[in-house]
């Protein structure tokens, strides 16, 4: 048959087992008789155990007691802390109860939207950015103008509130009422550079897309200081 040829790889040579009277363990591991391994059962019974970690901790007791079912014998292991003789809080260096344990985790800052007047939510302001011809109050000009800071500053009167913004000028005053955030905190960029304002309350918010319509002209770095 084909499975009784030589070279059938499913059965390999297998070296002679060890004969036992043979093996000499010297010759493999020199020494080898000498080495005695100690085993002790690491509790104790008298006096506190050293713990790398903390040095407080009782000890731990151990105790085997041999229990019978039936024909079958077995060894009970029980392992019991013994009462430390100092409380945790005396012991200074010890573990807290979780129950003490504060969380750490930081409560997030309360985030202040202000609800909606009504007619002014962020559909509205869509609307109101698709239908209004002049919300940046240009009058012809074009807002692709350089201006300074100085002129900037002093667009702070209503139906004219200027802020920079990523560095284009804004006229904010359309878009008060509608601001989540309320008109109190816009108010705050009026007259100023409001980026890092901005960034700090809401980075995510596309305000090139919403405030499209109120842009009066490029911020000018060179000219009117901050
Ligand atoms: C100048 C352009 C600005 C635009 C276009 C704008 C737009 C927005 C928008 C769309 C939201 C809602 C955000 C959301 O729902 O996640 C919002 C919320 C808010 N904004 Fe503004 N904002 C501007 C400036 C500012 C400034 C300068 C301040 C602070 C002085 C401010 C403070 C807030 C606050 C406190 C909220 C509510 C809290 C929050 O949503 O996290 N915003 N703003």
């Amino acid at each position: 048959m084909e499975s009784e040829k030589d070279d059938d790889f499913t059965f390999c040579q297998v070296s002679a087992p060890i004969n036992q009277d043979d093996f000499d363990e010297q010759t493999v591991v020199p020494g080898i008789s000498n080495i005695t391994i100690n085993e002790e059962v690491s509790s104790s019974d008298s006096g506190e155990q050293i713990n790398p970690w903390n040095n407080t901790i009782p000890p731990v007791s151990i105790t085997v007691k041999e229990e019978k079912i039936g024909s079958l014998s077995f060894n009970v292991i029980s392992t019991t802390q013994k009462q430390s003789s100092a409380t945790p809080k005396q012991a200074g260096n010890s573990v807290k109860d979780p129950a003490d344990q504060k969380p750490v985790a930081k409560k997030p800052a309360a985030r202040a939207k202000v609800p909606f007047e009504k007619g002014y939510s962020p559909m509205d302001w869509l609307k109101l950015t698709r239908t209004h011809p002049d919300l940046a109050g240009l009058n012809g000009q074009s807002n692709r103008r350089l201006i300074s800071m100085s002129e900037v500053k002093q667009h702070q009167t209503e139906g004219s509130m200027w802020t920079v913004l990523q560095g284009r000028v804004y006229n904010i005053s359309p878009y008060m009422k509608f601001h989540p955030g309320g008109v109190d905190m816009l108010m705050k960029a009026v007259g100023k550079d409001c980026t890092s304002l901005f960034n700090k309350y809401h980075a995510w918010v596309n305000a090139d897309f919403l405030l499209e319509k109120c842009l009066v002209g490029i911020l000018d770095e060179n000219r009117g200081g901050k």
